[in-house]
């Protein structure tokens, strides 16, 4: 497999605040990869300075071999892009927003009136073609964004948040188109902040944080490597939770607090388990997951 998209020491600075701090990163051509990271991480601006929406400040993007600063046009071409917020046309219906943002690529009218009815039908949308946007739910905004984003055959597509305010359903339907598209070979890059949609749909995840890629792997590599197969989660009584956890490390355990519990990672948990609940204690094993590897790495306090 090889690289379709080559980040190499990009970084934006906004006045004296660094948003994306020489970030290196090689996007495989067919993979889905999921970028994660907390709000402020610096996701949205690097999906911005890959878009050409923003301006790059230092470093290069290549995408299929071309650079983008030298050939920004052809690269576009080749790009799907969803964008977090909702930029489509209320003055339009829905069927017009598709065939309006058609001519961008310069397809032909009839073409782009096939293309846009066969997206509208792929995303459960064909019985709002007439329809105008405010008629829509934010869940078939979501769903139109993402069919306006393959009117010109992308061979990558680009999701900020793809499923943020979708129902259930809505989210499956989207979840089912994506994989479809990777299977005809289309790379995805998609930021996220829900963890179960990252270790669902992505081959590859990052974590970012203040700008920066801090673990990169795949989804079960990544767990493996930050918590281990298994977490246990003690519940203590407040007044022995320091204690306790202080006897936990002295035993050479990777134990953290996590508000009112303590989590140990990496342990043999059902040995862990049984002595603990055998002390009287609360304590329980799970599977451990990309949402601990995320605490983990990011922090636990809020950034924003
Ligand atoms: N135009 C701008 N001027 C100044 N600072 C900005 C600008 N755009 C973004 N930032 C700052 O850059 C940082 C990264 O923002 P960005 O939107 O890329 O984060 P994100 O990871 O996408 O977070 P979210 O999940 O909230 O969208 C934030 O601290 C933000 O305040």
């Amino acid at each position: 497999m090889s690289a379709i998209i080559e980040i190499s020491n990009l970084t934006k600075r906004f006045k004296d605040f660094t948003a994306v701090d020489g970030l290196s990163l090689d996007i495989m051509e067919g993979e889905c990869f999921g970028l994660l990271g907390p709000n402020g991480a610096g996701k949205t601006t690097l999906v911005k300075m890959l878009t050409t929406i923003s301006p790059i400040t230092s470093g290069s993007i290549k995408v299929m071999g071309l650079d983008l600063a030298k050939e920004p046009r052809r690269i576009k071409a080749s790009f799907g892009v969803v964008p977090q917020g909702d930029n489509l046309d209320p003055e339009l219906s829905v069927i017009e927003n598709l065939t309006s943002f058609a001519r961008y690529f310069e397809i032909p009218r009839a073409e782009a009136l096939r293309r846009s009815h066969d997206v509208l039908s792929l995303f459960k949308l064909e019985h709002k073609a007439n329809g105008q946007i405010k008629t829509l739910s934010g869940g078939m905004k979501r769903r139109l964004l993402l069919a306006r984003s393959l009117l010109n055959n992308p061979k990558i597509i680009i999701l900020d948040e793809p499923s943020v305010g979708l129902d259930p359903q809505s989210r499956n339907l989207v979840w089912q188109k994506l994989r479809e598209l990777q299977e005809r070979g289309v790379t995805l890059l998609l930021t996220t902040q829900n963890m179960d949609e990252a270790a669902v749909l992505s081959d590859r995840v990052a974590v970012m944080y203040q700008g920066r890629i801090l673990a990169l792997d795949t989804p079960k590599a990544m767990v493996l490597q930050h918590v281990g197969q298994e977490v246990v989660e003690i519940l203590p009584e407040a007044a022995e939770a320091e204690q306790m956890l202080a006897d936990l490390k002295k035993r050479g355990l990777d134990a953290e607090p996590a508000e009112s519990l303590i989590q140990v990672f990496h342990a043999d948990a059902g040995n862990l388990c049984t002595d603990l609940t055998t002390r009287g204690y609360r304590a329980w094993q799970r599977l451990g997951t990309l949402e601990d590897v995320f605490m983990r790495l990011t922090g636990r306090a809020l950034v924003e």
